[in-house]
C-alpha cells in the first residue's frame, strides 16, 4: 500500500502495526518536535479520513518495486487535499503540505515504477516528488521531512494563533506512541533517527 506519513503534524497508511513516533530534530537551527503516524494496511475510508484530519503534513510513500502502491498515491493525495485544502484570500485553494515519495530506489532490478512515472504524477498533481532509499541514505529521508516542515512554515502554520484544535478521537488514542532515541551528529544538530526506517516499523 502507498502510505502517507503524518508529521506532528503528519500521517500515513498501512497494516495492523500502527504507531505514532515522537521525534525531535533541529532544522535550520530550530528544534522541531515531530509526531509521525505510520498508518498500517487496509483501512476503511472513515479511519483513514480521521487520520488524515489529524495530520498537518503528509508524505505519501510508495515503493518503486510495487506498482499497486504507486497506483494508490493519486487517490490519497486527492483525499488529503479534499480534507485539508483551504481557500486562500485570492479564492484559489491552498494545498496542505504533501510530498510524494518513491522508496526503495536501490532495488534497481525489481523496479516496477520508473522515475519518469513519479515525476509525471508530481507534475500533474503539482506536488513535490522525491525518490529515496531508506536503506542506502540517511540524507534523502531527512530532506523529505525538512521540506514538509519548511512548507508548513511557509504557510504560517506555526505563527501565533495558527494552532488548530487537534482532532484526537478514540481511534487515535488507541494508536501506541513511541519516543525515538536522540543523538547529536558531528555538525551539532540534534537528529533523533538513524534512517527513514526509524519512522517505519518493520
Ligand atoms: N532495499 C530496500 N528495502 C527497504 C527500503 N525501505 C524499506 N525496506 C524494506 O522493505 C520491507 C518493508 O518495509 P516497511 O517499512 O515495513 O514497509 P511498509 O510499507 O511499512 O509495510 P506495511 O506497513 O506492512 O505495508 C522491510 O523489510 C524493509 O527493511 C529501501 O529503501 N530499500
Amino acid at each position: 500500500m502507498a502510505k502517507s506519513i503524518g508529521m506532528s503534524h503528519w500521517i500515513a497508511q498501512g497494516s495492523a502495526a500502527e504507531m505514532i513516533y515522537r521525534h525531535a530534530a533541529v532544522i535550520d537551527g530550530e528544534m522541531v518536535h515531530f509526531e509521525i503516524l505510520d498508518t498500517a494496511g487496509q483501512e476503511d475510508s472513515l479511519q483513514i479520513e480521521e487520520k488524515i484530519k489529524w495530520g498537518d503534513g503528509f508524505a505519501v510513500v510508495y515503493s518503486v518495486t510495487d506498482r499497486c502502491s504507486f497506483d494508490e498515491v493519486m487517490r490519497l493525495c486527492f483525499l488529503i487535499n479534499h480534507l485539508h485544502g483551504s481557500p486562500k484570500r485570492s479564492g484559489a485553494a491552498e494545498q496542505p503540505p504533501v510530498v510524494i515519495v518513491g522508496n526503495k530506489k536501490d532495488l534497481q532490478f525489481d523496479r516496477m515504477v520508473s522515475t519518469q512515472d513519479g515525476e509525471n504524477l508530481s507534475k500533474a498533481l503539482k506536488i513535490p516528488f522525491y525518490e529515496i532509499s531508506t536503506r542506502d541514505s540517511y540524507e534523502e529521508p531527512v530532506a523529505v521531512f525538512s521540506s514538509l516542515y519548511q512548507e508548513l512554515l511557509r504557510q504560517g502554520h506555526f505563527s501565533p494563533g495558527s494552532f488548530k484544535r487537534r482532532t484526537v478521537s478514540k481511534l487515535m488514542e488507541k494508536i501506541p506512541k513511541m519516543q525515538a532515541s536522540s543523538s547529536l551528529n558531528s555538525a551539532g544538530r540534534s537528529l533523533s533517527f538513524n534512517s527513514f526506517r526509524d519512522y517505519i516499523p518493520e
